[in-house]
């Protein structure tokens, strides 16, 4: 059996002036599989990614443990030791495609050097792969495409050669962080396909961090929600969906087919605002929006409890099937 493409244990981030963004994060995602992580702006889908993948920004810290497939426990806490390991064991897909090229080198030689230069592939296996990759995504022609400039390439194919270039090296794990947020309705779509096949090939596995509750339920199969930096909720997607463990999944999945103007089902909104880092409510940090809270969810943060493959942090969590 495979590994999991990634385990991440305990993740926590914090400001350095000690403000609490995002804490208890643990998280498998198998080889494989399509694990959609969920909130609200501000709710720190971003960061837990980047924290993963030892890419803080300055002014965050991270603690915690992770492991990319087979290879060893790092400590998010010294991020040296897991960027090495970017591209090899992991890959991450920005919300804009373009940020991924050179703009004055040519495709081909973008999607074959880094992985020679990092003496992870000859140059003839490198072309294969790149060839291989051209095909699987539905690319032109490798003669014709390896000699464009970045832009030159529409939206639609601009998305496709930078996943190209982040699946060469055939990563344990691809984080893609709103993939499609800047392509059309359509091409969202056609994208996350994409990413479903690449994950269905059963060699990477993708967490895909997202608003919008109908994509991630459609693709993922696994969903988790974090509210207010913390996982509220975690489990299969379609039991996530049938029966919710956690007041703020349900508001979720209750309202969720609201469509906006382009047919996109997004999260929608909770009544009342999230709270921010350094300012969490006592308590468990849900109840001042939760509509079941009770006088111990003032008091008392509740414990993420399991059950099989799920999980959620609520003192009245019912995680039964
Ligand atoms: N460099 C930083 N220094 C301090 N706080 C930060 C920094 N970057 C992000 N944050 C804070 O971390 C919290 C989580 O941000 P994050 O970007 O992860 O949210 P998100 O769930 O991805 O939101 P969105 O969907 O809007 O991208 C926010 O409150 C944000 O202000």
């Amino acid at each position: 059996m495979n590994a999991p493409a990634v385990v991440v244990e305990d993740l926590a981030v914090r400001t350095v002036s000690g403000a609490e963004v995002v804490s208890g994060v643990n998280l498998v995602v198998q080889a494989g599989r399509m694990v959609g992580l969920l909130g609200e702006t501000g709710a720190g889908k971003t960061v837990t990614a980047r924290a993963m993948l030892g890419l803080l920004p300055r002014g965050l810290k991270a603690a915690g443990r992770v492991r990319f497939g087979r290879g060893q426990w790092l400590d998010l806490s010294k991020p040296d030791t897991v960027v090495p390991l970017l591209g090899r064991m992991a890959g991450l897909m920005l919300q804009d495609p373009a940020s991924a090229f050179d703009p004055v080198q040519r495709i081909g030689p973008q999607l074959v050097e880094s992985v020679v230069r990092n003496r992870l592939m000859s140059k003839p296996e490198a072309v294969a792969r790149a060839e291989e990759l051209c095909a699987k995504l539905s690319l032109p022609e490798p003669a014709s495409l390896f000699r464009l400039f970045p832009h030159e390439l529409s939206g639609g194919m601009s998305q496709r050669v930078a996943l190209a270039m982040t699946l060469m090296p055939a990563p344990e794990l691809l984080v893609v962080d709103e993939p499609t947020s800047a392509l059309d309705a359509n091409l969202r779509v056609d994208a996350l396909r994409l990413l479903r096949d690449i994950a269905g090939d059963g060699n990477t596995g993708m967490l895909l961090i997202s608003h919008d509750l109908g994509l991630v339920s459609h693709f993922c199969d696994e969903i988790g929600i974090l509210y207010a930096g913390h996982l509220a909720e975690l489990g299969p997607t379609s039991t996530v969906l049938r029966k919710p463990a956690h007041p703020y999944t349900r508001t979720l999945v209750s309202c969720s087919l609201r469509l906006n103007s382009s047919n996109r089902v997004l999260l929608p909104t909770v009544g009342g605002e999230p709270p921010l880092p350094g300012d969490w409510p006592s308590g468990c940090y849900f109840h001042p929006r939760c509509p079941a809270a009770r006088e111990k969810c003032r008091d008392q943060t509740p414990v993420y409890v399991t059950a099989g493959a799920r999980g959620a942090a609520c003192h009245f969590a019912d995680l039964e099937d």
